[in-house]
């Protein structure tokens, strides 16, 4: 879709998980391809947003670009990822996932765009009353709020969801698996499907 930019955050410590989430195994495909695969399904341009010392990893492993958490918010979890890409990309919406959901599928992202309308400040997944903040769309007028709460150090994606007017779409919107919105925090929390 123009006027859209993907995004896969890949700046977290994975301290439970204790190895790079980005890069375990789901069926032989590292978790940053399934999002970036994903996102492929919606956008042409797509960031890998991480921290310093992961980059050079990514970029022997991708032909996306890959960026890194702008420095004066480094360390404040996704919201660092979502400022950084919202000023080095023009678009006016920014397509956000996590690299941590190997269940995604290309399917939720189509799904999901088709919700991008100029109404709504983001729009975000919220199947099964579970609100998934990095399953979704930004658009670019939060800029200036997302500043406000890393400069505050409230790093909360709530606290940007409750400034912003938000679309949640819900299973009643489209069905999905619930398990496409399992995010794998331990080693033991996901495996292969065998087909
Ligand atoms: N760009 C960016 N992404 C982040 C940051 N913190 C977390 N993420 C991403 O957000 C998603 C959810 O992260 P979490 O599982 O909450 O945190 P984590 O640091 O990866 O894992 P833990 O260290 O075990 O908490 C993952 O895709 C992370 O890579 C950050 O500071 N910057």
């Amino acid at each position: 879709m123009k006027g859209m930019t993907g995004v896969v955050l890949a700046g977290g410590q994975s301290r439970r998980f204790g190895s790079p989430k980005a890069f375990a195994k789901l069926n032989g495909t590292y978790f940053f391809e399934i999002a970036v695969e994903a996102l492929r399904a919606v956008v042409e341009d797509i960031y890998i947003v991480s921290h310093p010392s992961l980059v050079d990893c990514f970029r022997q492993h991708t032909a996306e670009k890959v960026i890194m958490d702008e420095e004066r918010y480094r360390g404040q979890g996704p919201l660092a990822g979502i400022y950084t890409v919202m000023k080095e990309s023009r678009t006016e919406w920014i397509f956000v996932l996590p690299c941590d959901m190997p269940y995604m599928r290309p399917e939720v992202a189509v799904k999901l765009a088709q919700y991008a309308n100029e109404k709504f400040d983001a729009v975000i997944c919220a199947h099964f009353g579970r609100i998934q903040p990095l399953v979704g769309m930004y658009h670019r007028r939060t800029f200036a709020q997302i500043e406000k709460l890393l400069q505050a150090k409230d790093n909360r994606m709530k606290s940007l969801l409750d400034r912003c007017h938000v679309r949640y779409v819900t299973e009643q919107d489209f069905w999905e698996d619930e398990i496409v919105f399992r995010n794998v925090n331990m080693p033991n929390e996901y495996g292969d499907i065998v087909t």
